[in-house]
């Protein structure tokens, strides 16, 4: 796989009264031209911090490390804001998870869509202000919204937040991203107009071949169409490979505990009680160290204390001392 984007031992430290804190420890992401990635994990884990080191969209104060932190062979990092954000105006996009962080609540939403239209596609398309205003009602039929003039003279705080999101949809996909990251782009939706979205998302990468990263806290909300999955924990790249290959046999106990969380292989009579890791998802403040699944995995022992190299098996990798289904390494 040549990867349009490669991150190789990203990690974020921020500022924090006890020093500097690795939000995001080491931890690697391919993606390859046209691919449906799915990065999975609980809150708190980094991966809206991910996304945005991704984007270049970086605190000054943030410290960010990598190995590689490239996109279409070139070194983001060695890059100048300006370069850096000519790349990502142009090639990528982002569904934010609060549309509230980028809708101005004083502007029409009409106003600000015709903005970033404006911004984003070239002028020539934009002869005829009714040409420009037919662009952008197929953009929102296209994220499931029907009531198009009513919407555009609403104001953001007018706005439900499922319908608030469908507009962070159209903005994101106004200049038909190469790259898009979705960070729970549907969260506040229900599930049919999760499906129309998804659907929509697939279409784009069929038809433009854009990739996508679609970030959510659980399985259930991946994209069907995801080919392969990450899971990561506190910071942490757990495991990565296939989808149908982890979800049929995770080999990292984090990969299996999510997975039985979203009851994707049993059912479960009324009263049992679920499956959960024991525990709680440890602060920033208060990260164990080697492996930060450690006090709450099932498998862990003393070694655990130092971090596991990540293994490849065929086409995943995990992180893991003791990694289920051991002795399958030549799956
Ligand atoms: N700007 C910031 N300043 C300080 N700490 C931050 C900042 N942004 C995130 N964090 C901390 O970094 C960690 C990772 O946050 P992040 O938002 O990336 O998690 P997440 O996996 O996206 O969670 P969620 O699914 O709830 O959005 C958390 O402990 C969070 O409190």
């Amino acid at each position: 796989m040549n990867p349009i984007l490669d991150i190789r031992n990203l990690t974020i430290a921020l500022e924090s009264p006890e020093g500097p804190v690795k939000v995001l420890d080491g931890f690697n992401l391919q993606l390859a031209e046209g691919e449906i990635h799915t990065l999975v994990g609980e809150s708190g884990s980094g991966k809206s911090l991910l996304a945005k080191a991704i984007l270049g969209f970086i605190q000054p104060k943030w410290r960010i490390t990598a190995d590689r932190l490239w996109w279409r062979q070139q070194d983001l990092l060695a890059m100048t804001t300006s370069q850096r954000r000519a790349i990502t105006s142009q090639d990528m996009a982002m569904i934010f998870q609060n549309p509230a962080s980028y809708l101005d609540p004083y502007v029409r939403v009409g106003h600000q869509l015709e903005e970033v239209m404006m911004r984003r596609q070239s002028t020539r398309l934009f002869r005829r202000k009714r040409e420009q205003r037919e662009q952008l009602s197929q953009l929102l039929q296209q994220v499931e919204i029907d009531d198009i003039d009513a919407i555009y003279t609403s104001y953001p705080s007018q706005l439900s937040d499922g319908v608030a999101q469908k507009i962070g949809v159209a903005m994101a996909l106004a200049h038909r991203p190469k790259f898009l990251v979705a960070d729970e782009p549907t969260s506040a939706m229900g599930p049919y107009t999760r499906h129309q979205i998804y659907q929509q998302l697939a279409r784009l990468n069929r038809d433009d071949g854009m990739s996508i990263l679609l970030i959510t806290q659980d399985l259930t909300s991946m994209m069907p169409q995801t080919e392969r999955l990450s899971f990561i924990y506190c910071g942490q790249l757990m495991e990565v490979g296939p989808k149908d290959e982890l979800l049929s046999r995770p080999r990292h106990p984090y990969t299996d505990a999510m997975c039985k969380m979203s009851f994707l292989d049993q059912s479960y009579p009324a009263k049992t009680k679920l499956p959960t890791l024991p525990g709680a998802i440890p602060t920033s403040q208060n990260l164990p160290i080697g492996c930060r699944l450690g006090p709450r995995c099932p498998n862990a022992q003393r070694i655990c204390v130092q971090r596991p190299e990540l293994r490849m098996s065929n086409k995943r990798q995990f992180a893991c001392h003791y990694p289920l289904g051991d002795g399958d390494d030549n799956e």
